[in-house]
Parts: C-alpha cells; structure tokens; sequence
C-alpha cells in the first residue's frame, strides 16, 4: 500500500509532470519551448537529438522534452516515449503540402498505436497561425483524422509560437486532463 502511494507520489507529486513534444521538423517545436521558458522568441536552429527544460504554469512544474523531427532522426522518437506523460504533437498549419501532411498523420498514427503512449492525452498545437495561408485548426484536425481517434483524449489548439498566441490555452487543457488522470489513479 505505502509502495504504491509512493509510486503515485513519485510520479504525480513533486515530481514534474512529463510532456512530450513532437511534430516534422519546423512545424515550431523549439520555438513553442523557448517561448514558454522565456516569454519571449529566439532564433533556432534544426534539433538534432533533443532539448529538456523545465516549464512553471499554475503551480504545475512541467519537464518538455522536444525531439527533433526531420525524418531521418524520427526513428529516435521511440526513446522518448517514457517522458509522454501528456502529448504535444505541433503541426505546420501553414505547410499545404499533402505530402507533408501526409507524413505528419502517418507519424501521428504511429504514435497512437504506440502502447507506451495509450494514456497520454494529446493536444494537437495547429502552429503559425500568422501564416497567410495557415490552415485553420478545424483543417489540421481533419487532415490528421483526429475525428477517428478512439478512447483518446485529444484537444486541437491553434497558435502562433513566435507570439506566444494560444500557447497556455493549449497547456490549460493538457494540465486539466492530467489532473483527471490524477484523480482517476487515486480513486
Ligand atoms: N511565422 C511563424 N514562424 C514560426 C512559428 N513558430 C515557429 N516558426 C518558425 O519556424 C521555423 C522552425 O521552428 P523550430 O521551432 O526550429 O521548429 P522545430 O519543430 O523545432 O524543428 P526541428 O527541430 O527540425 O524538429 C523557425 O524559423 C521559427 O521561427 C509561428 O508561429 N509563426
Ligand atoms: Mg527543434
């Protein structure tokens, strides 16, 4: 009985609670991670491997791990799927290429078969909203085909990670869903 309070509390507690944020590459993710680290937008580069920070909202300490997403190094992804507590899956709503929206639904269908991942809500980030020719967030979702996805907690959230727009909405949701998750396990 201690041992699985403890469990609990290690995992839920003090701890930080784990997200993981992935996406192709340059849909925004380090961008998204820097702007709710700093409040402000740097410059990036392409992520080769990983960046970790931990990130402070409405007394909820949050450890974001984001991997790069060119496609050569997606195979990595799979390490990281013990830190998808919650899942950030950030889409190039601006990019209008069917074969890049292509590879994002394929790459997110993986990641829902995935059995490590079973649980973890998923907040879809519909990025670069500023874009003229951004697709609105009603768009992504179909694209992704998230209306399919079955037993899933999942919320679409449009942003603009350079201006910081939509970026806590998003984290407001996933914050509530992993509470509820919380409540559920002590029940
Ligand atoms: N206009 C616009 N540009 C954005 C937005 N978010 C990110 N960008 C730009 O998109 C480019 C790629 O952003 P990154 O954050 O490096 O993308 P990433 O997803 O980390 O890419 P990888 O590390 O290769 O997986 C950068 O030039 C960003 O400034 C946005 O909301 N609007
Ligand atoms: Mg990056």
């Amino acid at each position: 009985m201690g041992n699985i309070i403890a469990r609990i509390m290690a995992k839920f507690g003090t701890e930080p609670t784990d997200l993981l944020m992935l996406g192709l590459d340059a849909a925004g993710k380090t961008t998204i991670l820097q702007r709710l680290r700093l409040g402000e937008t740097v410059n990036t580069v392409a992520t080769i491997g990983f960046n970790v920070e931990t990130v402070e909202y409405k007394n909820i300490s949050f450890t974001m791990w984001d991997v790069g997403g060119q496609d050569t190094i997606r195979p990595l992804w799979r390490h990281y799927y013990s830190h998808g507590s919650g899942l950030i899956f950030v889409v190039d709503s601006s990019d209008r290429d069917p074969d890049r929206i292509d590879d994002a639904r394929e790459e997110l269908a993986t990641l829902m078969h995935e059995d490590e991942l079973r649980e973890s809500p998923l907040l879809v980030l519909a990025n670069k909203q500023d874009l003229p020719n951004a697709m609105s967030a009603a768009e992504v979702a179909e694209h992704l085909g998230l209306s399919d996805l079955r037993g899933r907690q999942w919320y679409i959230q449009p942003t603009t990670a350079t201006r910081g727009t939509g970026l806590y909405n998003g984290l407001d949701w996933l914050a509530r869903q992993l509470k509820k998750g919380r409540a559920g396990v002590r029940a």
